[in-house]
């Protein structure tokens, strides 16, 4: 199965050219993207999501390209981004992983048994019956992430996805991310920590990919590389 291949891209933002002639070919089940801030990382997320358009270059992700095949993307690659609100619609819990289950022909049954047991999995049981937009920041993460597991996608693209969650939390969410073997991984982090559990490491340098490899190692280059 094919990951994500990347051939001369670049994307200007603005007057801006946020990312540089990237070349990437990713095969790896789980990847994490690492850099300062600034560097252009979540633009990399976005431009894999179809989020963000490629103004040079080639863009694959999971063979399809992302401007022009949104619907078979959207239906194969879940993102998660830091920011949860962004990302939940409906007015009770239960209801906004529903509607991440609103395209795919299921009964009403077996789509309540979905929804219960992504409830189950991110322990949001208890919280299903309430308002949404009542819940904790940690909270909304993990029902964002509830809303993209649920769809059983291929891949998930995932933005600092434990920002905002207390410690035991954001394990339980890392180890969803990175134990799951159902899925594929892109992790956009600064949490070093995470991106050394990746099976590989990818660095961004001010718009451009300057390193791919063995997390210990890319992680050892970009330390190398900080002026503190
Ligand atoms: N909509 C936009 N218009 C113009 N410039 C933008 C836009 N969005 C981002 N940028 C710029 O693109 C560059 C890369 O941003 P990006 O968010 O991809 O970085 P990042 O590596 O994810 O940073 P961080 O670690 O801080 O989240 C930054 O200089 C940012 O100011």
């Amino acid at each position: 199965m094919s990951g994500v291949e990347l051939e001369g891209v670049s994307v200007r933002l603005g007057d801006t050219d946020v990312l540089r002639d990237v070349t990437l070919s990713l095969r790896a089940r789980t990847v994490a993207v690492i850099g300062e801030n600034g560097s252009g990382k979540s633009t990399l997320a976005r431009l894999l999501s179809g989020l963000a358009v490629a103004r040079e270059g080639t863009v694959r992700v999971l063979g399809l390209d992302p401007a022009r095949q949104v619907a078979e993307l959207r239906r194969r690659v879940a993102v998660v981004f830091s920011n949860p609100d962004a990302q939940i619609v409906m007015p009770t819990v239960a209801e906004d992983v529903a509607f991440s289950l609103r395209t795919e022909k299921l009964s009403r049954q077996e789509r309540s048994e979905r929804v219960t047991a992504a409830l189950v999995r991110f322990g949001l049981a208890e919280l299903a019956d309430r308002s949404s937009h009542e819940l904790s920041g940690g909270q909304k993460q993990l029902l964002a992430l509830c809303g993209a597991f649920v769809r059983d996608p291929e891949l998930v693209v995932a933005d600092e996805p434990t920002a905002y969650l207390d410690a035991p939390n954001a394990r339980r969410v890392a180890d969803h991310l990175l134990e799951d073997a159902a899925h594929r991984l892109v992790l956009v982090t600064h949490d070093l920590a995470l991106a050394r559990r990746c099976d590989v490491a990818v660095l961004v340098q001010d718009g451009s990919v300057t390193e791919v490899g063995a997390p210990d190692d890319v992680l050892a280059s970009y330390e190398a590389s900080i002026r503190w």
